[in-house]
């Protein structure tokens, strides 16, 4: 069969002076063109809150309805059986077993003991963040050699940590009984499931996230980074033992380094997004700046992101999505740049913030 000549790339990835790295028109592109179409979700969050309404698999929504699917086992509702299968298979069978015993225990716990995260307060400095995780680490040896009779089960496979050799005693059982008894963050929780699945099932797209822009204070405030640390030691105690390698104070805090400046909102399709699901690490869609007057239009189907040109672009033109929600963009400059600066830690250069 004849292909003919593969088309150009539309766009390439240069470094810029004020705004790292960016994307530039390669050629000039027509208004409506796709540009680019992103199917890599590395990780994603689907808030608690729109677990029964938003398809696990698609994020379809069923705007305030349940829907039909409920693989209550899991903690995630589909929109169809299709959708479930896909969602089994890529989750895989570990991953299916993890999201098992997460969501037993947080159904084990009433609302009263989940975490509430104050906004407005600090962000931890690097060394908050250090402090934090070794005091995590302490316990997490304990609550590891508490585990240690699950390692001689036949799917342990883990048996040659230095922690498989010692006596359990009454303080490693009390640590990981303590963890557990800890408030639990959901949310924070589907975050570190999501993200060592990610390292479990999918190793060798590691390399894509580790490329992108990293942020070394990632926790939004104390509540946010204690939030994770007991996130990290309810996982310990509790998740399969294949996974239990990958669950490492570096590996969880490389993940939010990475997604903190990178994520996409999932939100609704309709009504300008103005409901706000959950969000997800995309790591080669993220190397588009932003713009208070983006010239790419990006358009969610399903998992997958595509991205349009919103008006005639020319031939290194650089290439600007906005990272503002709907009634965000309507802001004035002062407000814009205020929301940019907290959640992007940027100060909005472009052409619109320019002129005031
Ligand atoms: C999703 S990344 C975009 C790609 C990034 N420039 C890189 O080198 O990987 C978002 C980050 O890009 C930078 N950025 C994006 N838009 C910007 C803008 N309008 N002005 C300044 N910096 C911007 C900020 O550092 C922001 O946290």
């Amino acid at each position: 069969m004849q292909t003919g000549p593969a088309a150009p790339p539309a766009f390439e990835i240069r470094s810029t002076p004020h705004s790292g790295r960016a994307v530039f028109a390669a050629r000039d592109i027509p208004a409506h063109a796709l540009i680019w179409r992103s199917e890599d979700l590395a990780l994603s969050v689907l808030l608690r809150e729109y677990r029964r309404e938003v398809c696990g698999q698609c994020f379809s929504y069923a705007h305030g309805r349940d829907l039909q699917i409920r693989d209550a086992g899991v903690g995630f509702v589909f929109c169809t059986e299709t959708c479930q299968d896909q969602w089994r298979e890529d989750t895989g069978e570990v991953g299916v077993e993890a999201w098992t015993v997460v969501e037993a225990l947080v159904k084990r716990r009433s609302k009263e003991d989940s975490m509430m995260v104050d906004v407005g307060l600090p962000r931890p400095r690097k060394e908050d963040i250090e402090r934090a995780w070794e005091v995590a680490l302490v316990q997490a040896r304990l609550i590891k050699v508490a585990r240690q009779g699950d390692w001689d089960t036949p799917s342990g496979g883990v048996g040659s940590d230095a922690e498989a050799s010692v006596q359990v005693t009454k303080q490693h059982k009390r640590a990981l009984q303590k963890a557990l008894q800890q408030p639990i963050s959901p949310d924070v929780m589907s975050f570190c499931v999501s993200g060592i699945l990610f390292l479990y099932n999918s190793p060798l797209d590691l390399e894509q996230v580790l490329h992108l822009e990293s942020d070394s204070t990632p926790y939004l405030n104390a509540g946010d980074l204690l939030a994770f640390t007991r996130s990290y030691l309810h996982l310990l105690a509790i998740l399969p033992l294949p996974l239990v390698r990958f669950l490492t104070p570096e590996n969880l805090f490389l993940l939010s380094t990475r997604d903190s400046h990178n994520a996409f909102g999932i939100r609704s399709l309709e009504d300008d997004g103005a409901e706000f699901f959950g969000y997800g690490c995309w790591p080669k869609a993220s190397y588009f700046n932003h713009s208070c007057a983006p010239s790419v239009v990006k358009t969610r189907v399903g998992r997958t992101w595509g991205f349009f040109a919103q008006r005639d672009l020319k031939m290194g033109e650089e290439l600007c999505i906005t990272y503002l929600s709907g009634e965000e963009r309507a802001l004035e400059r002062i407000g814009r740049m205020g929301i940019l600066r907290g959640n992007w830690g940027f100060e909005c250069g472009c052409v619109r913030c320019a002129v005031g």
